[in-house]
């Protein structure tokens, strides 16, 4: 089966670069006029089996990842959707849509409906997937048959994925795990210790559990790779943009527009979608009112602290 990368951000380039070590890999990017090296993903030198192009047409493999960040992804294929269809779409955004508050593998299937649709998705840094480290990731698909040759066909030596057929868990666990992972950074930036971002983690992964679960996903898959394993990694490095995001918050610093910063969007999402489904998630609404600029930062413990006391 053919593999191309739909946007040459840092993930999608870095996925592209270890794919392309099994086969010939097309990358996708509206604008790739760099050579040799992408200025998204510095220090990483393309090998030659991987082609770069700015035509759509030309990057219709049978297996399609899709690396374009949630907010984007709608508009893409609300464009793009009928030249994608009938195809494996694999989506590898973390975030929910803040129009139609749907995970990235709802907006695939509306605009896709023939396609075979799965999820990459777990603890995985862009930069380190390009250099070869080691990696373990989920691929979700809800037809198990198509999740087990979508494994075959995307792992390699240091990159191994765990199959699952719970895309609405894995999905939604990599996209609340941002919003939790701001939270954490937010904790430490403000100079509140190591031991608060742990109460934010645990207690924020019991809101993604809550969330997750209230949409139909299994708390097992919340536990795996794609929820807890990835809140861990974005909570506890400055790696992550979330983290810094976060960082930025809790020491009242500006933060560089411009970058992906999936969970400040996804927050608005979760906040929306909270009362919907009668769920009580009191830190990614908090972060929600932080990164909207609605609640500042040194009311945001208060906030937390002062809600009712209550069983664990
Ligand atoms: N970076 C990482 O370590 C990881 C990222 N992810 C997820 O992957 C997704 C993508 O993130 P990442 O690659 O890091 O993001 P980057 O910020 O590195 O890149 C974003 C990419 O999206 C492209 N883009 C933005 N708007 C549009 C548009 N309207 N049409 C087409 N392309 C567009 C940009 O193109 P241009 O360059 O032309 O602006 C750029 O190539 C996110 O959901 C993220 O959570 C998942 C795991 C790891
Ligand atoms: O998803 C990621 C790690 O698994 C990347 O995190 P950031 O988007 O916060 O950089």
């Amino acid at each position: 089966m053919s593999v191309s990368v739909i946007g040459a951000g840092a993930f999608g380039t870095a996925l592209a670069v270890v794919l392309a070590a099994k086969g010939p890999v097309t990358l996708w990017g509206r604008d790739v006029a760099w050579r040799g090296e992408n200025p998204r993903l510095p220090g990483v030198v393309l090998p030659n089996t991987l082609r770069p192009t700015d035509r759509l047409d030309d990057a219709l493999a049978e297996t399609v990842l899709l690396a374009l960040p949630a907010q984007v992804l709608g508009g893409f294929l609300a464009q793009h959707g009928a030249m994608l269809d009938g195809r494996n779409l694999i989506s590898c955004a973390k975030g929910i849509d803040l129009q139609t508050l749907q995970g990235p593998s709802a907006l695939i299937r509306g605009a896709c409906p023939d396609a075979t649709v799965a999820v990459l998705t777990g603890p995985s840094f862009a930069a380190d997937i390009a250099r070869g480290l080691p990696t373990a990731l989920t691929l979700a698909c809800e037809d198990a048959d198509a999740a087990e040759a979508l494994q075959a066909q995307l792992s390699t030596g240091a990159l191994r994925l765990y199959r699952s057929t719970d895309v609405t868990g894995a999905e939604f666990g990599g996209a609340l795990k941002n919003v939790i992972a701001i939270a954490a950074g937010a904790a430490i930036g403000a100079g509140y210790g190591d031991s608060a971002r742990a109460s934010v983690i645990t207690r924020g992964f019991a809101e993604m559990t809550r969330l997750a679960t209230a949409l139909g996903a299994r708390p097992e898959t919340l536990t795996g790779l794609s929820g807890l394993g990835d809140l861990v990694l974005t909570s506890t490095s400055e790696q992550s943009r979330n983290f810094r995001f976060g960082l930025a918050l809790g020491h009242g610093r500006d933060f560089g527009a411009g970058t992906t910063v999936e969970g400040a969007a996804t927050a608005r999402a979760v906040a929306a979608l909270a009362p919907q489904l009668g769920v009580d998630l009191p830190i990614s609404q908090l972060v929600a009112g932080l990164a909207q600029g609605h609640i500042a930062m040194e009311h945001a413990l208060d906030i937390l602290l002062n809600r009712p006391l209550k069983e664990e």
